[in-house]
């Protein structure tokens, strides 16, 4: 029986409160409207935004809300003039929209986007700026444009990438975030040339796609900087070629590279989220020329310091957000990608899990051993 148009009620985690265990609710969720797609969820994977958002240290945090951004599912129903999918599309949701109208989007220089950013960042649609979520009538707010916490989703169309109906969604929702923030940090922020000498800082997800595109790029060296002495032998597998801990050195950690590397690396990369890490990432740079990319999201307050000769010497600071990908257009490109193998996706699922199992499935994240943990939607 088809429920287009219906109000469909069915199981979300739900986030309360900061901190507070997700409770799996009965949620309703509202037809599409203008510009709409309403999505079956059928697998989600966990990201660290997602528990830094639950923590409440973002500053775009609201409560209640149904949290998630890494999935994908079948398009159930679309609201009026949504032309670019239909029911039964295989789709990622995108965080980062990709409009095509707006300043950013004909920019060519990011691929941020403008047009719902607004409304993403408040928890609601931008039609009416309301929530489609609801628990007898009280409003839940969406977050980050996608809430895949919920077996049912209502997002932007500027906000969903069709893709080959014959990839494994309980694989390329992976490409919904974290593999693609790592890979295109490489390949579109830095923009890696062969021969070059990398570090990543931080050897989770997200590090080990820029050492994988890294080593896809040429270069020569890529240097793993972990404090979790666990995470060397697994990083192998993704290009990294040589590993540095913290811990084991008294020195500070960028005069340790500069050591390496006879002057500093050509880029790094800071896939963390910890300012001070953030320093050192960008001072083991090579004067003249070294690039850092900030990958990783530090807390509300938090703020990034150099003394700023380090930039006159010709050291560059950047930051990247989804890699610079731009999300409708390059989404089906790298699912295209992972069916041809020439990208790893497989790889980084460590464990698999049911919606009802979600705050252990946090738990698992937390722990070292866990890089993407992917929740089955539907039972
Ligand atoms: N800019 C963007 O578009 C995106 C950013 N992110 C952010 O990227 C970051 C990384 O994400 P994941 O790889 O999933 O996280 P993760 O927690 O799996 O990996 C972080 C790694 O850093 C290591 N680490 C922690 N403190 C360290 C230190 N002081 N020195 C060296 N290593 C240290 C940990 O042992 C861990 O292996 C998070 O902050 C996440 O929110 C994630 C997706 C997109
Ligand atoms: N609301 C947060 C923003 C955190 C952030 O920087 N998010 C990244 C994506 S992280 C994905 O896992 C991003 O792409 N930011 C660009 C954007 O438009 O949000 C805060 O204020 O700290
Ligand atoms: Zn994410
Ligand atoms: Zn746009």
């Amino acid at each position: 029986m088809s429920t287009e148009g219906q109000v469909i009620t069915c199981k979300a985690a739900v986030a309360w409160e900061p901190n507070k265990p997700l409770v799996i609710e009965d949620v309703q969720v509202a037809p599409p409207q203008a510009g709409e797609v309403r999505i079956k969820i059928l697998f989600t994977a966990l990201c660290h935004t997602d528990a830094y958002t639950w923590s409440g240290k973002d500053p775009e945090g609201l409560f209640p809300c149904i949290l998630g951004h890494e999935a994908a599912g079948i398009v159930e129903s679309v609201g009026e003039g949504v032309t670019e999918v239909q029911p039964g599309d295989h789709v990622i949701p995108c965080y980062q929209a990709e409009c095509r109208e707006c300043k950013f989007c004909k920019s060519g220089k990011t691929n941020l986007c403008g047009k719902v950013r607004g409304a993403t960042g408040a928890g609601v649609m931008m039609n009416d700026r309301k929530s489609r979520f609801s628990i007898n009538g009280k409003p839940i707010y969406h977050f980050m444009g996608t809430s895949t916490f919920s077996q049912y989703t209502v997002v932007h169309d500027v906000s969903v990438a069709k893709i080959d109906p014959q990839a494994p969604l309980d694989k390329v929702c992976l490409l919904g975030c974290g593999v693609p923030t790592g890979l295109g940090a490489v390949w579109n922020t830095a923009k890696v040339e062969p021969g070059s000498i990398v570090a990543v800082f931080g050897l989770g997800t997200v590090g080990l796609a820029v050492a994988e595109g890294a080593k896809a790029a040429g270069a020569s060296r890529v240097i793993g900087i972990d404090i979790d002495p666990k995470k060397f032998d697994r990083a192998k597998n993704f290009g990294v070629t040589e590993f540095v801990n913290p811990k084991d050195h008294d020195k500070p950690i960028q005069q340790v590279l500069v050591d390496l590397t006879d002057g500093g690396v050509d880029y790094s990369f800071e896939c963390i989220g910890n300012v001070s890490v953030m320093r050192a990432a960008l001072e083991c740079c090579h004067k003249g020329w070294g690039t850092s990319v900030i990958v990783g999201v530090a807390a509300s307050g938090q703020e990034i310091s150099t003394r700023p000769f380090q930039l006159v010497t010709g050291r560059v600071w950047k930051g990247t957000a989804f890699g610079g990908f731009k999300s409708r257009s390059q989404v089906p490109w790298l699912v295209d990608k992972y069916m041809k193998k020439e990208i790893k996706v497989d790889e980084y699922v460590t464990h698999n899990m049911t919606l009802g199992e979600i705050n252990e499935a946090f738990r698992y994240m937390h722990g070292g051993d866990c890089l993407r943990c992917v929740l089955k939607m539907q039972d």
